[in-house]
């Protein structure tokens, strides 16, 4: 695949329908009375009460019960025997699901001999792989030690952030310069200009890093990246909890701080503003909407054109490895485990459908798992 002579195809050609005036927000959406509902996922919920379509709106279309699917509860702490059993119920089916999505940890014998003779590509997702899952998404600092670990992978093998966020706020957070960056989902990436060289030597990551190219196929989306999340701001701004944060090329509408009986508003508002943006689609990730241009692009074409960018593509001796956890994440797992390209590995503490081969619980084992990698390519066991 050569991603590179068809930069220009994943816009698609629809025409944009902008139109401001045609938004009518949901001050009519506001709840008469609080009716509850039961939803597919066995959740009791109020939502507003129909009085515009609303109400069936989140039942045609399930975006409320995708909301809830991908914003899975945070557990509870155990107080009393019931609830000790319940906790064993809950580690039972982790450890049922890890006979299909095995430990990167338990497993890292296994992996390491399939890495043998082989170039190793890292790629890394930021929150809830590098940085614990905070309630505000300024705070998702990285610890020091993550830092130091991905800092010491990075010297090791060539390795790339692949973020929601934008570029320069990821890289804000790891403050790393030895690693490459691909912001907005892979739509802002930072790449270098020379290939690695393919003697077996890896030419120094900082080096290159001096030189790079910037690819990003959502440019012309920017003036309406912007205006969207200056409507979104304004939308939600009474909704208590609620915030936007604007990604540069996508905007994400957290939820997470947002009483769950106003979830449907926060989803109204942000279906309603799309229904006016042909050109724009909605993904979800961990308790965040997420709006982005419609083009054929997501995180695995950014591995994949990354993989091209550093002359690594389509060759039996390399091993790409990515760790994510989220949904937009998923897109990277295929395609690595298309045609046998790589290793995907998710992170969840709890059991989830995925794409990916292996498990890590969370960032402290993704941590362990840099560490032990690191160990391994030190000792040339790699
Ligand atoms: O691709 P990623 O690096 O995983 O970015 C995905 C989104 O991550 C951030 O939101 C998530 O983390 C926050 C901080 O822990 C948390 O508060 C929020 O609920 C999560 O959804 C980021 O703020 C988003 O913009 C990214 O799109």
């Amino acid at each position: 695949m050569d991603l590179k002579t068809n930069h220009a195809s994943p816009v698609l050609t629809e025409s944009s329908s902008v139109n401001i005036s045609r938004l009518a927000f949901r001050q009519n959406m506001l709840p008469c009375s609080s009716p509850t509902t039961v939803l597919s996922t066995g959740l009791h919920l109020t939502v507003p009460r129909k009085k515009t379509g609303v109400l069936d709106d989140v039942r045609s279309t399930g975006w409320l019960d995708a909301m809830i699917a991908s914003s899975p509860p945070p557990k509870r702490v155990t107080r009393d025997a019931n609830e000790k059993d319940g906790a064993a119920d809950t580690e039972l089916s982790y450890q049922t699901w890890m006979v299909k999505y095995p430990s990167g940890l338990n497993t890292f014998e296994k992996i390491a001999d399939h890495a043998k003779g082989k170039r190793i590509v890292l790629f890394l997702d930021y929150d809830g792989t590098l940085s614990p899952i905070v309630d505000n998404p300024d705070f998702a600092f990285m610890h020091k030690s993550m830092r130091d670990a991905v800092k010491r992978a990075a010297n090791c093998f060539p390795t790339a952030i692949i973020s929601g966020r934008s570029r320069e706020k990821v890289l804000d957070f790891v403050k790393l310069t030895n690693l490459y960056y691909a912001g907005s989902h892979g739509m802002d990436i930072m790449y270098p200009i020379h290939k690695i060289s393919s003697d077996g030597h890896t030419c120094p990551v900082e080096k290159q890093l001096k030189k790079f190219n910037l690819f990003q196929p959502a440019s012309e989306f920017l003036p309406m990246i912007d205006e969207v999340f200056n409507i979104l701001v304004e939308a939600t701004k009474d909704i208590a909890g609620a915030t936007v944060e604007n990604n540069r090329f996508c905007v994400s509408v957290h939820f997470r701080n947002v009483d769950m009986t106003n979830w449907p508003m926060v989803g109204g508002i942000v279906h309603d503003m799309l229904k006016n943006y042909p050109r724009l689609r909605l993904t979800h990730g961990r308790k965040v909407l997420e709006i982005r241009p419609i083009i054929d692009w997501d995180k695995g074409k950014a591995v994949m054109f990354l993989l091209e960018s550093l002359g690594l593509n389509e060759r039996d001796d390399v091993l790409p490895i990515y760790v994510g956890d989220d949904r937009t994440d998923e897109d990277a797992f295929k395609v690595l485990r298309e045609g046998n390209r790589g290793l995907g590995i998710l992170v969840s503490s709890i059991p989830k459908e995925s794409s990916a081969y292996y498990s890590l619980r969370n960032p402290s084992e993704v941590e362990m798992f840099l560490k032990r990698l690191v160990r391994c390519k030190k000792s040339h066991a790699l």
